[in-house]
């Protein structure tokens, strides 16, 4: 599927009350890439992730992923589609162990025996590096492991697009690096990445494209080094008067 849209956003409007959030926001994400979205604090990602996700409902525009239209969807059915996510603040069950909660969102995601679930969960534990840990309650990780637990999580769903919500905060440079790698790996396999972040240089070592927001606006997408060096994106994002 490779350079086929995966998923098409049309006009996606959001406000909350009188805050206009997001305003005709339309962009598509083609099978096989990983596309970044910058933007200030407040732009409207985490609120473009729940409209795709399904965790809020739009106002208005069409969201059609893999020819299925995804309005009108609830979350799970959305997550049973192929469509995973990972939340700014890492979400685990802290009470079960790292094993524990792949499976769970395993059962989620839906469609798999619990042989095959065990089986693939497993696999997904040890692609991301955390076969060591299975038996280890999830509020015990340090906070790289809890963000690959939470990668790993919304893998064991089985997603065909994976949405990652500002991943790469609060890292060291080697975790980073480490995150980078794993991202990577994620790419290869097979799924469809679209990643929020603020960190730079871990977005610019694996983005195929970016897409910028601000004030609820799309202001620019394209290449990387194109869109990191268009003024409007430095002055806006950057703060850099050009
Ligand atoms: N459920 C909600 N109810 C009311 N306002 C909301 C809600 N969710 C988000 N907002 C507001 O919408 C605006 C956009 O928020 P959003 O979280 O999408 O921004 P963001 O670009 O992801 O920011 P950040 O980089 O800080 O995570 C903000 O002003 C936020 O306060």
């Amino acid at each position: 599927m490779a350079n086929d849209i995966l998923l098409a956003a049309q006009g996606l409007t959001k406000s909350f009350g009188a805050l206009r959030v997001l305003h005709d926001i339309t962009f598509d994400v083609r099978g096989g890439e990983v596309l970044g979205i910058l933007g200030p604090n407040g732009a409207g990602k985490t609120t473009l992730f729940n409209l795709v996700s399904g965790d809020i409902r739009v106002d208005g525009g069409e969201l059609v992923f893999a020819g299925d239209r995804l309005v009108g969807q609830p979350p799970h059915r959305r997550c049973q589609m192929g469509i995973g996510r990972t939340y700014q603040i890492p979400r685990p069950y802290v009470g079960m162990t790292t094993f524990e909660n792949l499976l769970v969102a395993a059962s989620f995601g839906g469609g798999k025996s619990e042989a095959a679930s065990y089986a693939r969960c497993a696999e997904i534990l040890r692609h991301c590096e955390l076969a060591d840990k299975a038996n280890r309650p999830a509020g015990s990780l340090t906070l790289l492991d809890r963000k690959r637990l939470e990668l790993a999580r919304a893998l064991a769903s089985g997603p065909k697009l994976l949405l990652l919500d500002e991943i790469a905060g609060g890292l060291t440079d080697d975790e980073g690096k480490a995150l980078v790698a794993l991202i990577r790996r994620i790419r290869d396999s097979g799924v469809t990445i679209v990643w929020i972040e603020h960190v730079l240089h871990a977005l610019l070592a694996v983005a195929d494209r970016i897409m910028v927001l601000n004030f609820g606006e799309k202001i620019a997408e394209g290449a990387p080094d194109e869109v990191i060096n268009d003024p409007e994106v430095r002055r806006v994002y950057m703060g850099i008067e050009t």
